[in-house]
């Protein structure tokens, strides 16, 4: 090879989505050097088959219940949804899968970009092969960050991956609605992909193997999400066995229990898998396929030089999480290039602590479900003495005044020793907008004396908040 083909860096970043966009992004900004090497397309998959196509395909649903339960606006909706135009709305939030305009903003950030397939070849090193199969070795001075994401988990059933099962990328930038779509797994994504495609025209089965929707949710988002489906005309299944996949003719057909389901598409929607396959972390003494383990810094345990950031962690695999991560990595990644100490404590600028006690959340349903910190399960599991509290959202004023028979729930754990809030759970129409009041009132433990001074204006939702003091103090 050259020594054209031989460039060193103060910081590599192998992946350019929104988690390796925002570690090169805070390095630059603190004065190092840094190159993003991607395979695909400069943003990930967040902005081209994750978040923005998604709740893009949602949210003309969403726009429409909100009309429709406003008694005098709803008569005002008269027609139906236009499907195409929704999905053109769509394509324009992801660009028409075109990057151009991430690239021109990395280029402004003065960060280089390598287009290509990027490997760890040993210590400090990454081996990129470019499209046209030359390959560069980027040496990084400082760090080599892996923000290399996650990819769908295929479950093991038999003759799944021979059907060629819709994933998640192939379920958010779908060009038509499938006449019947088959959904595995009731997760994220099978619940908002569920409403999503029921209302653009599909007949939806979503077939979930535990005996509720969103398991890791508080007990009754799940409920909720699953009494909408129904109502939408969703066949749910609970506790469903799917054990074999194929297809016959244009159509696939499941066996799920003794039954055989047949649908035009199947998604398979149970999870994410590490996406440290093929990326050369053996040669680090790593194993391909697990999980980057980090420490609180996102650096790789036993390997000071290599950070693990985002998805790929597994920490907490939402797009906020991935760049929170990206920011107190890259601080550390800076501080550490400037031989400063790196405060490892709980809520340093250097530390993701947010991961484990603070992670807001919200799916995109209807209801939506908006939580943060841990649910009433976490804390119990946690042994953290609790007490939890719960309030029917309709029952105030500026819900019922935001949509006809509101109906919805707020679930608010609270240390009981402490007297601050662990968690907070809503449930119910455009609750994601309430999360950041609950979010800060977690990340900064505010004593329950001192909500009370909280007043939330009269009439909003936000009025939830008192209802669940003044149920607290009984
Ligand atoms: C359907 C769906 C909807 C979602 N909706 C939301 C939501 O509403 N809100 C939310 O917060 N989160 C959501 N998520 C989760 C969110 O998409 C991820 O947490 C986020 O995209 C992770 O970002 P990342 O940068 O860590 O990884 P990714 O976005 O996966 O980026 C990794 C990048 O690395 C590149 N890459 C991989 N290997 C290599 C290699 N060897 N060489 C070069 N490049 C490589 C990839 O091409 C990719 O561009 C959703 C996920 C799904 C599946
Ligand atoms: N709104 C958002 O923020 C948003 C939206 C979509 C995805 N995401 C992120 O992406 C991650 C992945 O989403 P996901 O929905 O793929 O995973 P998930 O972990 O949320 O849900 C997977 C579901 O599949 C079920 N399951 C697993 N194996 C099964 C099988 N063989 N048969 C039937 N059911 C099975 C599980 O019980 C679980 O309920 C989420 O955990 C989340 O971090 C976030």
């Amino acid at each position: 090879m050259s020594s054209a083909d031989e460039k060193t860096y103060d910081v590599v970043v192998l992946g350019a989505g929104s988690t390796g966009e925002n570690v090169a992004d805070v390095v630059v900004r603190g004065g190092l050097s840094a190159v993003l090497v991607e395979e695909h397309l400069v943003g990930g998959e967040c902005s081209y088959y994750a978040c923005m196509p998604s709740k893009a395909l949602l949210r003309g649903t969403e726009a429409i219940a909100e009309a429709r339960a406003v008694k005098g606006a709803a008569a005002a909706v008269t027609g139906e949804q236009d499907v195409a135009a929704t999905l053109e709305r769509r394509d324009s939030f992801t660009s028409n899968w075109d990057d151009a305009g991430q690239v021109s903003w990395v280029e402004g950030a003065g960060i280089d970009l390598l287009r290509g397939t990027a490997r760890l070849d040993g210590e400090r090193t990454v081996v990129v092969t470019g499209p046209d199969g030359t390959e560069t070795r980027l040496s990084a001075r400082h760090a080599v960050a892996v923000c290399t994401g996650s990819a769908a988990a295929v479950p093991p059933v038999d003759g799944l991956p021979d059907v060629q099962p819709w994933t998640p990328r192939e379920a958010t930038s779908a060009k038509e609605a499938p006449r019947r779509l088959l959904v595995i797994g009731g997760g994220y994504v099978g619940c908002e992909m569920s409403f999503a495609w029921n209302a653009l025209g599909s007949t939806v089965t979503l077939l979930q193997r535990g005996d509720r929707l969103l398991p890791g949710a508080e007990p009754q988002a799940g409920d909720a999400v699953l009494a909408s489906l129904r109502d939408r005309g969703v066949d749910v299944r609970l506790d469903a066995d799917v054990t074999a996949a194929r297809r016959d003719g244009d159509e696939v057909v499941l066996t799920v229990g003794t039954e055989e389901l047949r649908g035009d598409e199947v998604l398979v929607a149970t999870g994410r898998e590490a996406r440290t396959t093929g990326i050369g972390v053996e040669t680090v003494g790593l194993e391909p396929g697990e999980y980057l383990d980090v420490d609180d810094t996102l650096q790789v345990r036993g390997l000071p030089w290599l950070y693990g950031v985002g998805d790929v962690n597994g920490r907490r695999q939402l797009t906020h999480m991935g760049k929170y991560q990206a920011r107190q990595a890259a601080a550390a990644i800076v501080a550490r290039a400037r031989g400063e100490e790196v405060a490892v404590e709980d809520w340093s600028p250097y530390t993701a602590t947010a991961d484990r006690a603070a992670t807001p959340a919200v799916v995109f349903t209807d209801p939506q479900v908006a939580s943060v910190g841990l649910t009433s399960a976490q804390a119990r599991e946690a042994g953290v003495p609790h007490r939890v509290v719960e309030y029917p959202i309709g029952s105030v004023a500026g819900a019922s005044l935001f949509a006809d028979g509101y109906e919805g729930t707020a679930i608010a754990v609270v240390d009981t020793s402490r007297e601050v809030l662990l968690g907070v759970t809503f449930v119910g129409p455009a609750v994601a907008e309430l999360l950041q009041a609950a979010t800060i009132a977690v990340v900064g433990e505010v004593p329950i004396s001192r909500l009370w001074h909280a007043v939330p204006a009269y009439p909003t939702v936000n009025e939830i908040w008192l209802r669940l003091l003044e149920t607290w103090r009984g």
